[in-house]
């Protein structure tokens, strides 16, 4: 049988790589085998092009160059992890994929949509999930949690200013607006128990 492929995404600290631990437990308990991912990294070529992109100077490239470094690194991670554990019939969960090209990259960096789907098609043929829950958090709240995780520290992407940022929630809106059968929108509030729940419920079709 072929595995599920499940995204989460939304901005930084909404608690994304919490809740991927939680469903993946909530799954492995229903007796499936889920393998756990994130981006840009999930594979051993793609976590060298991470330390490229997170690591340095925030002007150290031009967003085109970072978009064709994230999609190099997708490409890597869809070859070697993700299409051989669907094909085992696994669930993959991963933390971030093509929609944060889309809404950091190509919403609040400027590069073309149609561009960015068209590296995805040439480097990932195209692999979308069959679910994308777009975690949602006011985004006083989400920087909270961000900060008592780092101290403060963000990366390169991570520490850009507020409008930054703000363009890259709205443009997540707008994409889950555009595919609102692959996309759900969970509110990422409260406790991580109840947000796991929401998130259940958002994938019971495919359970
Ligand atoms: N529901 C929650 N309530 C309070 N704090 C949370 C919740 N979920 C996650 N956190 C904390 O917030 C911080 C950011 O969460 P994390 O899962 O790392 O977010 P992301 O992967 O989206 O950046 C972490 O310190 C985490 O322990
Ligand atoms: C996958 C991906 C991530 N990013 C950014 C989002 C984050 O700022 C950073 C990944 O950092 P990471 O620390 O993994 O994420 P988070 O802060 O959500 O815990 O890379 C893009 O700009 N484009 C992409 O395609």
């Amino acid at each position: 049988m072929a595995g599920r492929f499940i995204s989460l995404e939304g901005g930084e600290g909404v608690g994304k790589s919490t809740q991927i631990k939680r469903l993946a437990e909530a799954l492995r308990a229903r007796g499936h085998e889920v393998v756990e991912t994130r981006e840009p990294g999930g594979s051993p070529g793609a976590e060298a092009i991470r330390k490229l992109l997170l690591e340095g100077e925030a002007e150290r490239w031009t967003a085109e160059t970072e978009t064709l470094l994230f999609a190099a690194a997708r490409a890597d991670h869809v070859a070697r992890t993700i299409r051989p554990a669907l094909a085992r019939g696994a669930w993959v969960l991963t933390d971030r994929f093509l929609d944060s090209s889309l809404a950091y990259q190509g919403g609040a960096g400027g590069v073309g949509e149609a561009a960015i789907r068209q590296l995805h098609a040439i480097g990932s043929g195209g692999l979308l999930p069959d679910r994308t829950l777009l975690l949602r958090l006011p985004a006083e709240s989400a920087a909270a949690r961000a900060s008592t995780r780092d101290g403060g520290a963000g990366d390169r992407i991570g520490g850009r200013d507020a409008s930054y940022h703000a363009r890259v929630a709205a443009a997540f809106e707008a994409l889950a607006a555009q595919e609102p059968e692959r996309f759900r929108p969970v509110d990422a509030s409260g406790p991580a128990g109840d947000v796991t729940e929401r998130i259940l419920a958002a994938l019971a079709d495919l359970l």
